[in-house]
C-alpha cells in the first residue's frame, strides 16, 4: 500500500516556519500585508478567502479582504488593484479565481504589479519561471506547495519522468516548469490528450500530478507501480463527498506514495501563499530572510 502524504501536517509545519519569519520581520517593524479581492458570491471561494484571512492572521500576516458583488465592473476591480499597488502596508495582492464573466481575469492579473503578485500569475513572473531565471520571483502556490511536499517526503527527482495532467496557469503550466527546473523529464497532458496516449505515458511515469477536475481520470491500473501521485483535483460528488481526480482506492494499491483529497495538496496552497507573502514583504523592505528557512 502507498504511503499517504499528509499535506495537512506538512502545511502545519510550513505555517510554523512562516510564523518564525514574521517574528523576525516584526523585530524590524515589518508586518507583511496581504490583500485579497473577492468578486461575487461563489460559496467555495468565500470559504477559501475566509481561510486565507484566518490563516494569515494566525501566522502574523496582516490580511484584508475586499469583497465586491457579482455585478462589479472590471474598471472597479482594476481601480482597487491600482490603489493596492501603491499601498505601502500591502506587500501581496491576489484576486480570488474564478471571477464573474464580465471581468477579464488575465487583465486583472496583469494589473497587479509583479512585485506584489503573490499568486505568481503575472506574465512577467510566469515568463521568468519559464525562462528558468535565477533570483527571487513569486511562483504559483499550489505547484510550489507540491514541490515542497516532494522535498519534505525526500522523493528523489533525479532521472525521473513526470506526467502532469492539466495545463492551467494555476497548476499545470507552473508545475511543468518547476519539475523541469528540478531536472525531471516532464510530459504535459491536457483534456484533449487521447485516453490511449494518456495511459501509455502514465504507465512510464514515476511522478504523476493531476489537476483536471475530472473524478476518476486516473485509476490504479493506469499507474506505474511505486509512482508518486499528487492529486490536485477537488470534485464535489452528488452525495457531497469531496474527491480528487485520482481514484484513491485503486491507486493506493499501486502507487508508492499518494496525496489524499481532502488533506493533501489543498492545505499546502494556503500555507505556501503565506510563505510567498512573507518573502514578498521581506523583499519589499530589503530584508534578507534566513537561507533555507523554507526547507521544512
Ligand atoms: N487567486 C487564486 N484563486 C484560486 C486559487 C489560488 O491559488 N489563487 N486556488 C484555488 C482555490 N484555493 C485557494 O484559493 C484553495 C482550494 C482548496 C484548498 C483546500 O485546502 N482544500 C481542502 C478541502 C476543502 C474542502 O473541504 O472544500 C483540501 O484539499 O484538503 C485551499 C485553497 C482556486 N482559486
Ligand atoms: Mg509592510
Amino acid at each position: 500500500m502507498a504511503k499517504i502524504i499528509d499535506g495537512k501536517a506538512i502545511a502545519k509545519k510550513l505555517r510554523g516556519a512562516v510564523s518564525e519569519q514574521t517574528a523576525i520581520l516584526k523585530e524590524q517593524s515589518v508586518i507583511p500585508g496581504l490583500a485579497v479581492i473577492l468578486v461575487g458570491e461563489d460559496p467555495a471561494s468565500e470559504i477559501y478567502v475566509r481561510n486565507k484571512e484566518r490563516a494569515a492572521n494566525k501566522v502574523g500576516v496582516h490580511a484584508e479582504t475586499f469583497k465586491y458583488p457579482s455585478t462589479a465592473t472590471e474598471a472597479e476591480i482594476l481601480d482597487k488593484v491600482a490603489a493596492l499597488n501603491v499601498d505601502d502596508t500591502i506587500d501581496a495582492i491576489l484576486v480570488q479565481s474564478p471571477v464573474p464573466s464580465q471581468i477579464n481575469e488575465q487583465k486583472v492579473q496583469e494589473g497587479i504589479i509583479p512585485e506584489k503578485d503573490v499568486d505568481g500569475f503575472h506574465p512577467e513572473n510566469i515568463g521568468r519561471l519559464y525562462a528558468g531565471q535565477a533570483g527571487y520571483y513569486p511562483i504559483a502556490n499550489t505547484p510550489r506547495g507540491i514541490m515542497t511536499m516532494l522535498q519534505h517526503e525526500k522523493i528523489d527527482l533525479s532521472n525521473k519522468h513526470a506526467v502532469v495532467i492539466g495545463r492551467s496557469i494555476l497548476v499545470g503550466r507552473p508545475m511543468f516548469a518547476l519539475l523541469q527546473a528540478a531536472n525531471v523529464s516532464v510530459t504535459l497532458l491536457h483534456q484533449y490528450t487521447p485516453a490511449t496516449l494518456r495511459r501509455e505515458l502514465l504507465a512510464v511515469a514515476d511522478i504523476v500530478v493531476v489537476a483536471t477536475g475530472v473524478p476518476d481520470l486516473v485509476m490504479g491500473a493506469d499507474l506505474k507501480p511505486g509512482a508518486v501521485v499528487m492529486d490536485v483535483g477537488m470534485n464535489r460528488l452528488p452525495n457531497n463527498e469531496l474527491v480528487g481526480d485520482v481514484n484513491f482506492v485503486s491507486a493506493e494499491k499501486v502507487a508508492g506514495a499518494i496525496t489524499p483529497v481532502p488533506g493533501g495538496v489543498g492545505p499546502m496552497t494556503i500555507a505556501t501563499l503565506l510563505q510567498t507573502t512573507v518573502e514578498l514583504a521581506a523583499k519589499h523592505h530589503h530584508i534578507e530572510l534566513e537561507q533555507g528557512w523554507q526547507n521544512i
